[in-house]
């Protein structure tokens, strides 16, 4: 399993009338992969899950699948829950529905606070029923739970589990570690856009970028500089991303990423649904500039 690279972690649009717009969702989906994203993560945070109904969640999974299939791309798919056995059974539904999906993309039990043991437990049982590969999605400021490298060493054992979106707020300890010395077959994919370029320099594989769905070939052109060993072109793009990445953050995720893709006529509203709210016009120019001048 091969996870490198930049994933667009799809916004779910919608039209006027409150309905999901899923022309737009293909058509945006078209757009990152032509830019060269390895593949799309649909269901991510920015996908709004939990407000979408179970029949919304279907289309959007299914539309992503048709893109990523259609450009031979990777699919990766959001499964989260707080209760092992039901995300269990998701994960066997997701298996049924696209069972050519590169992983689902499961989070640490939100909430819960298992503790470590308990989460490689949950992770443990989950792989061993799970039809499709996993990547651990840790995140602990919205779950709680602190994972340290020992515990992260012991999830990335586990067979079945293929690697982890890393979004610890920052480049931690952990990270360090992890990075010094990665599994053989585990990515590392941050989840932290402003800290793309400082994971990549250090060795992650890619990363999980919703700020990615603007200047989508300027984060993938930021990939292949490190990669390709070009430090000192690397740097100066990656600083210029990261100002993107953090314009992309000054409201709730999805809210500016939806503000500059409406503004950029890619998508019907910038409209994002209940208990997020819109973000304001200022953070939305300051990104939109932001994304305008990369594009130059
Ligand atoms: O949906 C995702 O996957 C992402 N979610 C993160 C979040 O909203 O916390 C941000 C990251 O860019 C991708």
């Amino acid at each position: 399993m091969d996870l490198k690279g930049i994933y667009v972690p799809l916004i779910t649009p919608f039209a006027a009338d409150g309905s999901v717009a899923l022309d737009a969702l293909e058509k945006l989906a078209a757009e990152v992969l032509d830019a060269g994203a390895a593949g799309l993560v649909a269901l991510g945070t920015t996908g709004e899950p939990a407000a979408l109904t179970a029949e919304e969640r279907d289309a959007v999974v299914d539309a992503a699948a048709a893109v990523c299939a259609a450009r031979g791309a990777r699919l990766i798919v959001g499964a989260s829950g707080g209760d092992t056995r039901a995300v269990g059974e998701a994960l066997a539904a997701l298996g049924a529905r696209v069972p050519r999906a590169a992983a689902a993309l499961v989070t640490v039990p939100a909430f819960v606070r298992p503790g470590e043991a308990g989460t490689v437990a949950h992770f443990r049982a989950l792989a061993a029923s799970s039809p499709l590969p996993l990547v651990v999605y840790h995140i602990p400021y919205r779950t709680g739970q602190q994972l340290s490298a020992a515990a992260l060493r012991e999830l990335a054992a586990i067979d079945g589990v293929v690697g982890v979106k890393y979004a610890t707020g920052g480049l931690d300890q952990a990270a360090a570690e992890l990075l010094a010395d990665t599994p053989e077959g585990f990515a590392f994919l941050t989840g932290e856009d402003a800290f793309l370029a400082p994971m990549l320099a250090l060795g992650a594989a890619g990363g999980i970028l919703a700020s990615a769905h603007l200047a989508t070939g300027r984060f993938v052109e930021l990939y292949e500089a490190w990669r390709a060993g070009d430090a000192e072109r690397a740097r100066a793009l990656g600083h210029r991303l990261t100002g993107l990445a953090l314009a992309a953050f000054t409201a709730p995720n999805p809210a500016v990423t939806k503000g500059v893709l409406h503004a950029q006529g890619r998508i019907p509203t910038p409209d994002v649904r209940l208990p997020l709210l819109p973000a304001g016009r200022p953070e939305v120019e300051a990104a939109l500039a932001l994304a305008s001048g990369l594009d130059q």
